[in-house]
């Protein structure tokens, strides 16, 4: 373990003990050596003792920086799991943490434009609009067209802290993975990198722009969801001006209440939208916690989603795509020993699994959510129970899938704040049942083939010649290798026939040798002797020239 990541780790220990987050955690989980450890760091008290546990954890995960805001954020989103008042305070992680002073928001922005902010902007509000967990927002008015616009500036030295997080997250996944053997399974170290270069990207808004015009392309003509335009001109790495948009926050309840919003059909587009971006774009937020979106005020019966910061987008391989949709598919039609299969085709569990009894498994985890409202069911559980069977099976972790999950477990938290009497299996199944069917079948041959013609256009007409260079080759590389095959034979031969002569010229040799000392006359063993050293002359003559093949 390095120095910084050493330092890091203290601090974070230092800040959870300050804000007496271990007073939080139930008695089974501090046994005697527990104690015994917590003792021993006796100088590290609950400086706060004042103040209510919800407000405590918000206050350490703010002072600790943007991952562990990051993660706050999520948390806030799961109210099934966390009592009212810790989601309240949780949320405030969303656009409420503390802003930094407006004159570094200032110079940042002035040393990314490379020109002052008057030059460009009238009416540059020193208050921001918000402020979260790596950046804030300040709004103004671009002068070469007279639209409110809003300027969103990275946090100073936001990547410092994000890095010695990172380094300390990977410095803890090797040791799990040299503590556990099991850890090897569970590839704690491949998810860190993957998390790392989710977050990395983030940090630079040059990125985040160009996501956010892809993702606006991708619905330009969607009643569902809207992106604010992003002025790409103006966007750098630590900078990004775009459209101000106006909205209602997605977890203010009581004002899409009090306008008449169609929670219904509000719900049902968060679940198309979900699915349009994971399967039909394979380009999906992942960062979807309430912070993040907004809900039209324009006609509230026929409501549209406002979408911002697209820092994090996940994409997936088209396997995993295509294991994905057969897998829901699958679920939704309660074929369970489907599910045991593609987790084995996919390579998500090793290939020797025993299906049946993985399939039994995962039916004991799912049967029970079926036919019930998304209020009686919990992805978040179904997920860690799913997670806890298939460890008994040897699962090997996807952390290509770990976004996914992610986004799955937001847009769960949204759809039972939203509308907790939502189907999500009647949603959900028609759009992945299309899909599916423009995946396999003639229409999806067609639409291959049909993407591939401006390709076959541009080769056709080399055809005829492609083929007459390829038969001529053909002919001479036939006569090549006949001519390889006769060398190689007449090699063998000779080979045969000079290995005969050598022997014959021993065993003659041998004879004479013997009848020297039996016979009383010379001539016979002489003429063994002498026709044995011909027939190795031979033989030595015969033998093959040495020669590569
Ligand atoms: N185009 C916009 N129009 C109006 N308000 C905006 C706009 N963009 C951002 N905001 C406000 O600023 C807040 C923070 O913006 P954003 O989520 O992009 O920042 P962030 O630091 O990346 O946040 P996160 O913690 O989600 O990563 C939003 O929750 C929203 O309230």
């Amino acid at each position: 373990m390095t120095g910084a990541s050493f330092r890091r780790g203290y601090q974070v220990i230092r800040t959870a003990l300050q804000y007496g987050l271990d007073d939080m955690l139930p008695a089974k989980l501090t046994p005697w050596y527990y104690k015994l450890l917590r003792g021993s760091l006796f100088w590290l008290r609950n400086q706060h003792k004042d103040k209510p546990s919800g407000e405590r954890l918000k206050l350490a995960m703010q002072e600790l920086g943007p991952v562990y805001i990051k993660f706050g954020q999520m948390l806030s989103t799961r109210r099934d799991l966390l009592s009212d008042e810790w989601a309240e305070e949780l949320a405030m992680l969303q656009d409420r943490v503390p802003p930094f002073c407006s004159t570094l928001a200032r110079e940042a922005i002035e040393a990314e434009l490379g020109q002052s902010i008057d030059s460009l902007f009238d009416d540059f509000d020193d208050e921001p609009l918000a402020s979260a967990s790596i950046s804030q927002v300040h709004t103004a008015t671009l002068k070469r067209t007279g639209e409110p616009v809003v300027l969103k500036v990275l946090r100073p030295n936001v990547e410092v802290q994000v890095k010695a997080d990172l380094e300390l997250m990977t410095q803890s996944a090797r040791f799990v993975e040299w503590v556990l053997g099991d850890g090897n399974r569970l590839r704690p170290l491949e998810v860190v990198q993957d998390y790392e270069n989710t977050i990395l990207g983030e940090l630079n808004l040059k990125l985040e722009a160009h996501n956010a015009m892809k993702l606006r392309g991708n619905f330009q003509d969607s009643d569902a969801i809207y992106i604010p335009y992003v002025y790409e001109d103006l966007c750098y790495p630590r900078l990004m001006v775009m459209e101000k948009v106006e909205g209602i926050p997605v977890s203010d309840i009581e004002a899409l209440t009090a306008q008449g919003t169609n929670f219904k059909l509000l719900a049902e587009r968060g679940v198309e939208l979900f699915f349009t971006q994971v399967f039909r774009d394979n380009f999906f937020h992942a960062d979807m916690h309430p912070g993040n979106i907004f809900v039209s005020r324009d006609h509230p019966d026929n409501p549209y989603y406002i979408g911002l910061d697209c820092g994090i987008m996940g994409t997936l391989t088209e396997e995993d795509q295509r294991y994905l949709a057969e897998n829901f598919l699958a679920f939704f039609n309660r074929d369970y020993k489907r599910i045991a299969q593609l987790y084995v085709e996919s390579g998500w569990v090793s290939a020797n699994t025993d299906v049946p009894a993985f399939e039994q498994a995962i039916k004991a985890v799912c049967e029970p959510m079926f036919n019930k409202p998304l209020n009686e069911i919990s992805f978040g559980h179904v997920l860690l129970e799913l997670f806890r069977t298939a460890r008994r099976f040897d699962i090997v972790v996807q952390p290509q899938l770990v976004l996914l999950e992610k986004t799955l477990l937001y847009i769960e938290g949204l759809g039972r704040q939203l509308y907790p009497e939502l189907d999500l299996w009647a949603t959900a199944k028609p759009f992945l049942e299309n899909w599916m069917a423009e995946q396999v079948g003639a229409k999806a041959m067609f639409k291959k083939v049909q993407s591939k013609a401006p390709y076959w256009s541009d080769k056709l007409p080399e055809l005829p010649e492609l083929v007459y260079d390829n038969l001529k080759l053909g002919k001479k590389l036939m006569g090549n290798y006949q001519q390889l095959i006769d060398r190689y034979l007449s090699h063998q031969e000779r080979a045969h026939k000079s290995n005969y002569l050598l022997i014959t010229s021993a065993v003659l040799v041998i004879c004479g040798t013997i009848l020297f000392g039996q016979m009383d006359t010379l001539w016979l063993p002489c003429a063994c002797i002498v026709t044995g050293a011909a027939v190795w002359l031979l033989g030595w003559r015969a033998r093959p020239r040495k020669r590569k093949f």
